[in-house]
This record gives C-alpha cells, sequence and structure tokens, in this order.
C-alpha cells in the first residue's frame, strides 16, 4: 500500500501532497464537528437563559469553519486525485510497455512466469489508480478519523464505549476484504470459465472473424462463450448468496452494539452522570463511528498486490534509470547527428535518404567514435560503417525449459556485403537462427561473431544497437493499425505521421522513392488518402490490405531500414503471400539491394533463392551442403537437389496436365 503512496508521491508529487493533506484535514474536522456540536447543544440553554456571550459565539464560527473546511476537503482531495490519476494510469502503462521491450534478449519475454506476470499485471492495472484514489482520499480521511472518534468517545463518555462498535468494524473490514478479494478475481475475469468465454469472443470477433462466420463456427463460438461465461460466473453468484447471508448478520450486529452503547450514553445522562454537553457530543461521535465501514481494505490490499507485481515487473529503480539514460542519450544524439531526435526523423531532409548515402560517413555520431576493438568495429556501431560479416561458430542452441537443441553445432558464414540463402524443411530451425542473429537469444554453446566480436559479450545498450543495425522481416511481419506511411517510416526507427502532436502532413518524398524501389506505388496511389489511409478498417478512412500487400509494405519498410542505415537484411519467407509478379520484383530487388548490405534470404521457394549465389541447406541443426544452385544440383544424393525436384515435379506434373487438357481441348474443337 505505501509501495502506492511513494509511487503516486514520485508521479505526481503535488497532487498527491493536496489530496493527503486535504484528507487528513478532512479527518481532523470529522473529529472536532461532533465536539463542537456537543459544546454548541450544552451551551444553548445557558444562552436561553443568559443571552449570547462570547465563547458561546466562539464555538459557533469554529463549528461553522470546521463544516466548511470538512466540504472543502472532499472538493480538494477529489481535484487532488482527478489531476493525478492521468501521471498514474500512463506511468503504469508506460512501465508494463517498458518491462516489455527494453531487453534486447528475448528469453525473459518467452519465459512462462514473466507471461504469466504480464497477463496478471495488464489484467489488474486500473487497481493501482484505484488503489491510489482510496489511498489519499478514503483510507487516509477515514482511518484517522475513526481513531480520532474512538479515542474522543473513550474520554468523553467512558473508555470501553467505542469498543464494541470498533470490533464489529474491524470484524466486517476482514469481511469484506475476504469477499472482495474473491469477487473481485471473478469480476477482473480470472476464472477459467471466464478466460475461455474471453477467448470465444476473441475468436469469434478478432483476426479470423471472417473465416469464422465462412465456416458457419460463430453460432457454435456464441454458445461457448454464453456457456463458459455463465460457468465463469456462477461461482461468484454463489458466493454473493453467501456472503449477503452474512453481511446481514454483521450489520445487525453492528446496530445492536451501536444501540447499546447509545442506551448507556442515555442512561448515564438519565442518572445525572453526564451532563447535557457530553450527551450532545458523545451522540454524534458514535454516529459518526457507526456510520464508517472499512471497506476499501480489501481493494487496498488487492491494489498493493498488483503494484508488487508491477514492481517485480518493472523494478522502479531500474525502468527510473532507464528513463533517465534514454533521455541523455537521445539529447547526446541530437547534439551529434543529423539523424537523431524523434521530432527531428519526422522531417524529410533530415532523414539520411539513399542518395545521402556519400555523405553519411561523414555524420558524426557519439557511438561512432566510441566502440571500435582493434581495428575492427564493434556490431554495436551505427549505420555509418560498411555492412558487418557474420559467423556462426559451431552454434548450440536449445530454448529455455527444452533440452532438444534446434541447432547443433552449426558454423555459417554470411560474408560482409554479401547475400546468403538458407533453405531447410519445416522446424529446420531456419527463424530460430535469425533470432540468434539478432542476439534475441545467445547460444548454448559456440559464438555468433559479427567482425570477430562475439554478441555474448555486449552489454544491453550494445545489444540494442546492434539490433538497429538489422533489418529483418520475419514470417509474422508487422501489421500496425498506423497510417501506410507509418507501416513504411518506422523501418528507419521514426514515427512518420502518427505523432501525437498535431503536424502538418508531412513530406512524403522519401516515401515516394521508397515506395518506387519495394514496387508498391500503384499500391499507395490506389490508396484513399495516400500515405495518409490508416490501414485499419475501424478508423475512420482506414483500409485493409490483402495478405499480398501487407508483405509488400513489410518489404518497403526493410528497404527504408536499409536507406536509412541497416547494414543486415534478413528476409525470412518473404514471398509467401506474394503473387509471381511481385515475386520476381522482389527477387530482383533483392538481389539489387543486397549488393550493399550483408543478407540473409529464408524461403521454401526455390524461385526464390535460386538466383543466390550463395545458398546453404539446414538440417538436423547444421548446415549440411552449401554452394550455387547449379553446384548444389551437382551432388547426386544431395539434399537441396532432393528438394528442388520435389518442387519443380509438382509444376512439371501440373504443366503436362494443363498441356493435356489443352491438346483434347484442341482435338474436340
Ligand atoms: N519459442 C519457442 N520455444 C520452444 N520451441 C520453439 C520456439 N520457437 C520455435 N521452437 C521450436 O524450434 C523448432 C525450430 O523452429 P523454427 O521456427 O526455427 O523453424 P523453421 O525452420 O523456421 O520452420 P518453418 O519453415 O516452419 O518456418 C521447431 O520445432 C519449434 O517447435
Amino acid at each position: 500500500m505505501f509501495g502506492i503512496l511513494r509511487f503516486g508521491l514520485r508521479v505526481a508529487r503535488k497532487s498527491t501532497v493536496i489530496a493527503v493533506a486535504a484528507a487528513l484535514l478532512g479527518a481532523a474536522t470529522a473529529i472536532v464537528i461532533p465536539v463542537l456540536t456537543g459544546r454548541a447543544i450544552g451551551g444553548a440553554l445557558g444562552v436561553i437563559r443568559n443571552g449570547l456571550d462570547r465563547p458561546y459565539v466562539v464555538v459557533l464560527i469554529v463549528l461553522l469553519l470546521a463544516l466548511a473546511i470538512s466540504n472543502v476537503t472532499s472538493v480538494l482531495g477529489q481535484t487532488g486525485f482527478e489531476l493525478a490519476d492521468g501521471p498514474i494510469r500512463r506511468e503504469v502503462t508506460l512501465r508494463i510497455g517498458w518491462a516489455l521491450s527494453h531487453d534486447p534478449d528475448l528469453t525473459e519475454m518467452e519465459d512462462p512466469a514473466t507471461a504469466a506476470l504480464v497477463q496478471k499485471v495488464r489484467s489488474r492495472e486500473w487497481e493501482i489508480s484505484m488503489g491510489y484514489q482510496l489511498l489519499t482520499g478514503v483510507a487516509t480521511r477515514q482511518i484517522p478519523a475513526l481513531i480520532g472518534t474512538a479515542v474522543t468517545l473513550g474520554i468523553v463518555l467512558t473508555w470501553w464505549a467505542p469498543l464494541p462498535i470498533m470490533i464489529l468494524i474491524l470484524i466486517n473490514a476482514e469481511y469484506l476484504r475476504r469477499v472482495i478479494t474473491t469477487q473481485m478475481d471473478v469480476w477482473s475475469g480470472q476464472t477459467e470459465g471466464q478466460k475461455h468465454a474471453a477467448y470465444a469472443f476473441e475468436q469469434a470477433m478478432g483476426k479470423a472473424a471472417k473465416e469464422i462466420r465462412i465456416f458457419g463456427l460463430a453460432d457454435y463460438l456464441r454458445r461457448r462463450m454464453m456457456g463458459y461465461a455463465l460457468e465463469g460466473y456462477r461461482p461468484y453468484w454463489a458466493r454473493r448468496w453467501r456472503d449477503a447471508g452474512l453481511s446481514v448478520v454483521l450489520g445487525v450486529a453492528k446496530v445492536i452494539a451501536t444501540l447499546a452503547v447509545i442506551c448507556y450514553a442515555a442512561w448515564q445522562a438519565a442518572t445525572g452522570r453526564i451532563d447535557l454537553t457530553t450527551i450532545a457530543t458523545a451522540i454524534p461521535l458514535i454516529m459518526a463511528m457507526a456510520d464508517t465501514d472499512l471497506w476499501m481494505i480489501g481493494q487496498l490490499q488487492r491494489a498493493g498486490t498488483t503494484y508488487g507485481w508491477l514492481e517485480q515487473l518493472a523494478p522502479t529503480k531500474q525502468y527510473a534509470q532507464d528513463q533517465t539514460e534514454g533521455a541523455a542519450k537521445v539529447a547526446a544524439a541530437a547534439r551529434t547527428t543529423k539523424i537523431a531526435t524523434p521530432a527531428e526523423l519526422t522531417s524529410a531532409d533530415t532523414i539520411i535518404r539513399p542518395a545521402d548515402a556519400d555523405t553519411a560517413d561523414s555524420i558524426e555520431t557519439p557511438a561512432s567514435t566510441a566502440m571500435v576493438v582493434g581495428d575492427r568495429r564493434r556490431p554495436d556501431e551505427p549505420a555509418t560503417s560498411p555492412p558487418p560479416g557474420i559467423v556462426f561458430d559451431e552454434v548450440s542452441f536449445g530454448y529455455p525449459g527444452s533440452d532438444r537443441l534446434i541447432l547443433d553445432g552449426l558454423s555459417l558464414e554470411l560474408p560482409a556485403g554479401d547475400a546468403v540463402a538458407l533453405v531447410g524443411v519445416n522446424g529446420a530451425g531456419k527463424s530460430t537462427l535469425v533470432k540468434l542473429l539478432v542476439a534475441g537469444y545467445l547460444p548454448t554453446r559456440g559464438r555468433v561473431l559479427v567482425d570477430g566480436v562475439d554478441l555474448a559479450s555486449l552489454d544491453v545498450d550494445q545489444r540494442r544497437a546492434w539490433q538497429r543495425r538489422v533489418s529483418p522481416i520475419t514470417q509474422e511481419f508487422l501489421r500496425l493499425p498506423l497510417p501506410a506511411g507509418d507501416n513504411v517510416e518506422l523501418g528507419s526507427g521514426a514515427v512518420w505521421a502518427g505523432r501525437l502532436d498535431p503536424d502538418p502532413v508531412p513530406d512524403t518524398a522519401v516515401l515516394d522513392d521508397i515506395a518506387q524501389r519495394a514496387g508498391i506505388t500503384d499500391l499507395v496511389q490506389r490508396l484513399p488518402a495516400g500515405w495518409l489511409t490508416s490501414l485499419d478498417k475501424t478508423m475512420p478512412g482506414g483500409t485493409d490490405l490483402s495478405g499480398g500487400e501487407w508483405q509488400r509494405i513489410g518489404l518497403a519498410r526493410a528497404l527504408r531500414a536499409v536507406s536509412s542505415g541497416a547494414q543486415v537484411l534478413v528476409l525470412d519467407e518473404p514471398a509467401a503471400a506474394l503473387d509471381v509478379q511481385s515475386e520476381a520484383r522482389l527477387v530482383d530487388g533483392y538481389l539489387d539491394l543486397a549488393r550493399s548490405v550483408t543478407s540473409l534470404i529464408i524461403s521454401h521457394r526455390f524461385s526464390v533463392v535460386r538466383p543466390v549465389p550463395s545458398i546453404c541447406v539446414l538440417e538436423h541443426g547444421r548446415i549440411v551442403e552449401h554452394g550455387a544452385h547449379e553446384e548444389l544440383m551437382d551432388i547426386a544424393d544431395g539434399r537441396y537437389r532432393a528438394m528442388f525436384r520435389m518442387q519443380a515435379s509438382r509444376y512439371a506434373e501440373a504443366d503436362a496436365e494443363v498441356e493435356a487438357e489443352l491438346r483434347a481441348a484442341e482435338v474436340e474443337a
């Protein structure tokens, strides 16, 4: 709980101070008001008999002031919370985002424990903001007020008078804490049934929605969702019935305790043991206590737990340090490079265009002056250096939590500035090799060397810098629900139009050049608002693309990355969704592009890999063959030859069938 308070003080110090101060002042008025009310009532008889005197007027004025302050503190507390709520929510979201993206290593991301932690925090992140509100607004006011009221009642009436009500308040608080914990789990979709129901909903409404309707599965999924939802809520309803019964019992017990204390006070007054002022003070104190309900304890506890998870996922210290260092780096980069800040990146003349490539050498960046190992450049050295040579040296790798080696003593060289193609059957480990190349994983044994430097020797920042030098188009390429321009420009590490501040429409010169080279000029021209068209059908004026069109946008993004400095191009199954014409253009364009970068192309389509001068075959975790197409075809019992022939024979058979049909048609005619 105090973690949330510290968090609030860090993120929204002024608002938190205002909210807490207002709550404490409000708590003080909650004690002062019954005391002054007692005085006012007790002194009323004297005023009737002797007229108004100065002390009585002071009591009345202070009472009125206390009432006014009580109201003002409520408004102030609410204002403090409203002001803090935005920064708190934003910070929670940013911290989750940071936790998911700051580490260049993929190991933790794929760790089931981390995945479960992320899921837990995301499903309950709203509780942190709610917990902050309850802590600064409700608990900080009610708990001191309750303690103060109880102590005052003990002093005014008798020491044990507050005890029966206090005990019942505490029992009720503990009971509500348990109820809230279990009920909120159900509300926030934590039961198995609800997870299944949510999954069924996602299937019916999400990416596969069209397919589901075409296959007539919508009704099945609707019934499945209803069934699971009912099953998910059943324990909640059952609990509510049970809890409702217990709530009545505890409520009645509190009423009886309150009445008992009031009767005791009345009896004391009736027998002349206490005067009018005392009873008039005691009754409002008793009523104030009876009116107090510490229902918020359970929610505060839950919020504290959720905050603890967030802290585990994204520790404050590490996060704050990373933010400070990140900001310093951006500022340093802004001082020394033309291509530094996101704001500047949106301006076309500050982006290194292909035509600027010659002058790019003269651009000084902080990294280029620093990271040199001997006479070799380090992998994290920026764009201005020549493309690197990459060597997989006896690399073995198995995924965390599995004994199976996907790569087993693999050796492979991607010579600097050359293109290499990789083929292999499904599951051979081609995509895994890419993950090692970008240092998303480190080898279990062996080394991945970039210009002779082991990727395992890089620190986190250097690994990030290396990843920025690689432009990968993976099988699950990005389909960003952003303007088409951003989908391409993000290859340069910058956003184009999707900035938060209202920009004038950016210059399209760089993008048009990329579009022409990527062969997507027609595609962009067909979009209703050109580069500004949102590639998301749910947005106003938005549209969706076909699988192949998305893939071509992805390839343009890779091209953009290369034009802005990436020197390693990795295309993993780039032609899977392309038509024949686009595939041919890809192959030509790739070979052209591959002259300026180190590249690796992975494809099951032999028409794509065939023109690449160096082709490697991956099998059983190793490279079993390599050479040019003709060389590999000369190996009598070679794997490449066998796979190539199998694929080619399908086309040959199809060709023969078509020819036979044409002949038959001619004969008939
Ligand atoms: N994150 C992961 N955790 C555990 N095993 C994985 C993971 N990703 C992939 N694998 C396993 O590693 C093996 C190699 O997968 P990989 O994706 O590298 O194959 P691939 O050669 O790219 O296959 P394809 O041609 O089908 O794309 C597969 O058997 C797969 O099940």
